[in-house]
């Protein structure tokens, strides 16, 4: 994706990392903040990203990050488009305070990392650039996979879920988020309460009951998140009525080269997440497309 600015001028970092000031360009430069290029960018993105997962409206743009405590993670490239960049995809997460079952279907109170909204350029997906991202974005908030929860994960999302970190067992919710197996045994990251019974119901909003509203087709025979995507898990088969038909993949993703460490400012690559990162099947192969 590109802009007709200079993305490395606005960004400097290969992944930047923006909070609801938007204030990357202020700390890289010691000049006022390009307010309206950086809210263009993520204006872009977020309506690519929603159009991606057929959402009837974007969940990301620069007036919600403004007014969340979320964490926006884009990663460009800076060598395409003339030197200029080009955007290749955003990661999003924040805290969100959720009511889950565990595996004994008790109720708990939790208030866990959830990613809630991810995306990459449809003509560089299964390049790798997803897992660059979510590995970056485990370095700098110091999070296991299995410690996070997901806002309505698309079947692709799950796909790279199960194949890069080894996450497939959720345990059934009745909101759109899923958590895996792990989820409740990592007690460190995430304060678990039980909840009383006559707790009313509807306090706490899940975010994707606002956000999320689209009802899929094979939702209305199952309920999230019983439905997985149909055929193998990583590489589900591209249904014509199915959101993924929109998407422009490249198609399986080929061999792939070792994959290159994110570069995470201030983080040494020892510290990438290992949990993760022991499960790839494969590393990837970092094709240089051009797009626009
Ligand atoms: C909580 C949420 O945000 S849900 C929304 C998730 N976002 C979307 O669905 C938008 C469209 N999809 C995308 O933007 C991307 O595919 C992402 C963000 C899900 C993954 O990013 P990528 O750069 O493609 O991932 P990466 O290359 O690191 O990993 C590839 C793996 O992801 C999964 N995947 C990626 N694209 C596809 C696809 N078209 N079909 C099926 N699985 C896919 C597969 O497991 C794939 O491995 P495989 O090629 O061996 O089958």
């Amino acid at each position: 994706m590109d802009f007709p600015f200079d993305l490395n001028a606005l960004f400097t970092e290969r992944i930047t990392v923006l909070d609801n000031n938007l204030s990357a360009a202020r700390r890289a430069y010691g000049r006022p903040d390009p307010i309206l290029q950086i809210s263009t960018v993520i204006d872009e993105l977020g309506k690519a990203s929603s159009k991606a997962q057929q959402l009837p409206a974007p969940i990301t743009s620069a007036a919600k990050l403004q007014a969340n405590k979320h964490h926006l993670y884009i990663l460009k490239d800076g060598e395409q488009n003339g030197g200029r960049g080009v955007i290749v995809g955003f990661l999003k997460v924040g805290y969100k305070k959720l009511f889950l079952l565990d595996q004994r279907g008790a109720h708990l109170e939790t208030e866990p990392l959830c990613v809630l909204d991810f995306y990459v350029t449809e003509t560089l997906q299964r390049h790798g650039y997803g897992l660059e991202l979510f590995d970056f974005m485990l370095k700098h908030k110091r999070v296991e996979p299995e410690q996070m929860a997901y806002d309505r994960p698309s079947p692709k999302f799950l796909s790279f879920l199960e194949k890069h970190c080894d996450l497939k067992n959720s345990v059934p919710q009745v909101n759109n988020f899923v958590v895996f197996t792990g989820f409740f045994q990592s007690r460190s990251a995430v304060q678990l309460r039980k909840v009383l019974p006559k707790k009313p119901e509807g306090e706490i909003k899940p975010y994707s009951l606002m956000e999320r509203e689209v009802v899929r087709e094979e939702q209305r025979v199952l309920p999230w998140p019983f439905v997985r995507p149909v055929g193998p898990p990583h590489s589900p088969p591209l249904l014509p009525s199915s959101p993924q038909s929109r998407s422009l993949s490249v198609g399986s993703s080929p061999s792939r080269a070792p994959l290159r460490p994110a570069a995470a400012p201030g983080t040494p690559s020892s510290q990438l997440n290992d949990s993760c990162r022991a499960k790839r099947t494969s590393s990837l192969n970092r094709s240089r497309l051009s797009f626009h």
